[in-house]
C-alpha cells in the first residue's frame, strides 16, 4: 500500500534546502575533545548528508543552499558536483560569512558529541529571492531541515521553498534536525517548527525533537502515537519517531504504527545515523516499497554510517545496503 503519491515525469527526484557545512571528525577516537589533536575534514550538514546519501543510492538530486566564498565553500561545491548533485541553486555568499564547522568528539561508541562553530554562517544567509521556483517545480521531493528555520533570511527562504513545493505538488519531507545552540528561545523554536511541520507530508524526528516541539504540554506521556496523530490533522501522511538503537516507528493516517527491525552494528560513533536512515528510508518509499522494508533499508544504511568515521563520505550505495542486510541475516555482523 502506498501512503504517499509522488508526482511522475519530473527531471529531479530529490531536492534539499539548508545547511552545507564541514564536519571535522576526531581522528584520535575514545578521548575527549580537549585531548584530540587531529581531525579529518568531510562535507557535512544534515540536509547535505541526506542529499549525498540519495545521490549514492542512484537518485537525481539537487541542493538549494549558500556557501562561503572561501576554500571550505569551494571544497563543498566541488564535493557535491563529484557526487552528481546539481549545484545550480547553490549560491555563494559575498558578505564575508563563513562556513559552519562541526567538530566531533568520539569518546566511545555511545558517548559522542558535536561542537558547532556557527557564528555568521553562510548557510543561514540564503534569501527567499535566491530560491529557484523552476528547480522545485522539477522535483518529486523537497526536504527541509529544522536548523535552516533558526534565523532570517534562511527561515523565509525555507518558507518560500515550501510555498513553491506546495504549488507544484512536490512531496515535502521535514527532518526536524534540532540543534539547540542555533536557536534563541524555546518559544521561538517551537513556533517555527510547528508552523513548518503543518505544511509537510512526512515528518521525521527523534523522540527528543518531538518533545521540543510539543514543549511537554500536549503530550505529558511522550506517546509516539499522540505525537503522530496531531500532524494528521494537517498535511502529514507519515510521521516517523526515531529511537536510536531501539529502532523507529512510522505512523500513518489510519492510526497504524509500523515497526521495522534494526540491525546490529560495530559502532564507531553515533552521529550520522539519522541522516543515513532518512536517505535509505526515503529511497525505499520512492521505490514503492512497504514502509517496513523502507525502514529496514534505512536502518541498515544507518548501521553502515555509524560503523564508519564519516557521515557524508560513508553514505552507502544500494548494493552496499543490500549486502549489509544479507551479512546480518547470515549472522556475519554482530553488535559492538
Ligand atoms: N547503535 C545503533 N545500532 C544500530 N542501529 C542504530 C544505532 N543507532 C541508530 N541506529 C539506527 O539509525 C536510526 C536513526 O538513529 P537515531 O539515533 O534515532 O537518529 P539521529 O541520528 O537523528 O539522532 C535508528 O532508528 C536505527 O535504525
Ligand atoms: O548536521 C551537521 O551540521 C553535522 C552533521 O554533518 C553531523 O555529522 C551530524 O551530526 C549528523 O547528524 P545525525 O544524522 O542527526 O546524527
Amino acid at each position: 500500500m502506498s501512503y504517499v503519491q509522488f508526482p511522475d515525469e519530473r527531471s529531479l527526484d530529490f531536492v534539499a534546502i539548508g545547511r552545507l557545512c564541514i564536519d571535522l571528525n576526531a581522528n584520535e577516537i575514545h578521548r575527549p575533545m580537549e585531548e584530540t589533536m587531529t581531525f579529518t575534514k568531510y562535507v557535512g550538514g544534515s540536509p547535505a548528508n541526506i542529499t549525498i546519501g540519495m545521490s549514492r543510492l542512484g537518485l537525481k538530486t539537487s541542493f538549494i543552499g549558500k556557501i562561503a566564498d572561501d576554500q571550505m565553500g569551494r571544497f563543498i561545491h566541488s564535493y557535491l558536483q563529484r557526487n552528481n548533485i546539481d549545484t545550480s541553486n547553490v549560491v555563494t555568499d559575498h558578505t564575508g560569512a563563513v562556513t559552519g564547522l562541526a567538530f566531533t568528539e568520539i569518546k566511545s561508541p555511545t558517548d559522542c558529541s558535536i561542537l558547532m562553530y556557527r557564528d555568521n554562517a553562510a548557510d543561514l544567509k540564503l534569501t527567499p529571492e535566491e530560491v529557484q521556483e523552476e528547480l522545485i517545480a522539477r522535483t518529486k521531493v523537497l526536504l527541509i531541515s529544522g536548523t535552516a528555520l533558526a534565523e532570517s533570511p534562511s527561515r523565509e527562504a525555507v518558507f518560500q521553498a515550501l510555498y513553491y513545493a506546495k504549488k507544484h505538488g512536490a512531496v515535502i519531507v521535514f527532518d526536524l534536525d534540532y540543534r539547540p545552540y542555533t536557536w534563541k528561545s524555546a518559544e521561538e523554536t517551537s513556533a517555527y517548527y510547528n508552523l513548518a511541520a503543518e505544511k509537510c507530508d512526512m515528518i521525521l524526528g527523534t523522540r527528543e525533537e518531538f518533545d521540543m516541539m510539543e514543549r511537554f504540554e500536549q503530550n505529558p506521556e511522550h506517546s509516539d502515537q499522540v505525537t503522530a496523530a496531531k500532524w494528521f490533522d494537517y498535511s502529514a501522511k507519515i510521521v516517523i519517531i526515531k529511537h536510536g538503537k531501539d529502532g523507529s516507528i512510522a505512523y500513518t493516517r489510519d492510526g497504524t504504527g509500523h515497526k521495522a527491525k534494526s540491525y546490529p552494528a560495530k559502532v564507531v560513533k553515533t552521529f550520522g545515523a539519522g541522516d543515513s536512515y532518512a536517505a535509505g528510508f526515503l529511497y525505499g518509499v520512492m521505490q514503492g516499497w512497504t514502509l517496513e522494508k523502507s525502514m529496514e533499508f534505512g536502518s541498515a544504511a544507518a548501521c553502515i554510517v555509524i560503523s564508519s568515521h564519516s557521515c557524508s563520505d560513508a553514505m552507502p550505495t544500494a548494493d552496499q545496503v543490500n549486502d549489509y542486510i544479507t551479512r546480518c541475516e547470515r549472522g556475519e555482523i554482530t553488535a559492538s
